[in-house]
């Protein structure tokens, strides 16, 4: 038997998995359970990259996509022990700032956080659930994408209410950090003078926010409360007016669970284009209201870099990661276009061909595309536990 750790990633319409041997960096085998809910898929590679068989049955939920999942590395994996798993946890609350350890008391602890982060929280607590029943013994660890941002400046972490609901939990928390930590670590390793220094990174996914990183640390997000704010995404609003939340309860009489519906799975790029949430079929697609969806997109996303810069001070470089940031050159450049104030200035052909450094030799600001890696992260803090 091979000694591996799982990783496990459960996103708002994905499950990403990951088996990784006991030591080193490269993936046994990678799989991801796409649009889970609509035309769900199922698809796991090996090492070289080559598709593996998976075991058969539905994707409409999170637990089915769990079961299939583990059904699957039977087959492909036959000789692998796992003997660690490790989970993205959206929320962690307040005070966690580093992975835990997972047990009964902090199942029970994170559970509380489920309202502050009801698209997330719940399918990660469901894939943990389902990963002690089929993994006993073994330990498990959290890893949660509010722990990088847990030590902004008090100015960044606060909403201006009365102080009351800042004691009650009502703050800024910023979610994504599991990305974030992973960007910071590798611009340590591979550029230092940038992690040094003061970057914006932008998580372009179906959830998507920006972060600013200065001297590898969280100083502010765009995400808040919940992962609704911010940056506008596949379907939820981001940034929105608090006055549209009292107009909808009060003259449309919506309900809290119609109004989470709305803000959460019914706005953003599949709103405003009543088309798609995914941008790939956006930009295929050519209609006017498609057309808006991605200036609506690119403008915020413009806005939001210049919030984060402002946060720090100025700016040293900018990275695109996530599924949109790491391949739509469209977007990059779109969005680089009239940042020359902030020394952001793109090479062309650099951009089209997805390469690391996609700023121009002279401009002031380095452009970097780093495909993030979560799931190394999960990793490494689930070995951390042996
Ligand atoms: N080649 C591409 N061009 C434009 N958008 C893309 C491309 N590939 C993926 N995307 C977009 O990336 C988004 C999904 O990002 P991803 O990080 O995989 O999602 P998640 O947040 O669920 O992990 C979708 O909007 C998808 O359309
Ligand atoms: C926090 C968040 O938005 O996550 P995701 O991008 O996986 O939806
Ligand atoms: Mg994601």
């Amino acid at each position: 038997m091979t000694r591996a750790i799982l990783a496990l990633n459960a996103g708002s319409s994905s499950l990403k998995v990951a088996v990784y041997p006991e030591t080193g960096d490269r993936p046994l085998l990678t799989g991801l359970a796409d649009r889970i809910g609509a035309e769900g898929k199922l698809t796991l590679r090996d090492e070289g990259g080559v598709a593996l068989p998976v075991a058969p049955g539905p994707l409409t939920t999170q637990a089915e996509a769990m079961r299939r999942v583990i059904e699957s590395l039977r087959i492909d994996l036959p000789v692998a022990e796992i003997v660690a798993v490790g989970h993205r946890v959206v929320h962690g609350g307040p005070d966690r700032d580093a992975p835990a350890h997972i047990d009964d008391a902090l199942l029970e602890e994170l559970a509380r956080y489920a309202p502050f982060a009801p698209l997330h929280q719940p399918h990660n607590l469901n894939g943990i659930r389902a990963a002690l029943a089929e993994f006993p013994g073994i330990p498990q660890v959290a890893c949660f994408d509010t722990a990088f941002h847990r030590h902004h400046p008090w100015v960044n972490d606060t909403f201006a209410l009365p102080r009351a609901y800042y004691d009650k939990g009502v703050r800024r928390y910023g979610f994504h950090g599991v990305s974030y930590d992973y960007i910071a670590g590798h611009l340590a390793e591979t550029a230092p003078h940038l992690h040094d220094g003061r970057v914006v990174v932008a998580h372009l996914g179906n959830g998507a926010s920006a972060c600013a990183i200065q001297n590898g640390r969280s100083v502010a997000s765009t995400m808040g409360f919940s992962a609704l704010d911010g940056l506008p995404m596949g379907t939820r609003c981001g940034q929105l007016d608090p006055g549209v939340v009292l107009y909808l309860m009060e003259q449309e009489r919506l309900t809290p669970a119609q109004i989470a519906d709305l803000l959460y799975k019914q706005s953003g790029l599949l709103g405003l284009s009543g088309l798609s949430n995914d941008m790939r079929e956006l930009e295929a697609s050519g209609t006017p209201e498609a057309a808006q969806a991605i200036d609506y997109f690119v403008f915020r996303l413009q806005r939001e870099i210049g919030a984060m810069a402002a946060a720090m001070g100025g700016i040293d470089a900018l990275v695109f990661c996530g599924g949109i940031g790491e391949n739509s050159a469209t977007i990059r450049a779109r969005t680089c276009e009239r940042m020359g104030w902030m020394g952001i200035e793109i090479d062309h052909h650099r951009n089209g061909s997805h390469a690391r450094v996609i700023s121009s030799d002279l401009a002031r600001t380095t452009v970097m595309v780093i495909p993030t890696d979560e799931a190394l992260v999960i990793v490494r803090a689930a070995r951390a536990a042996l």
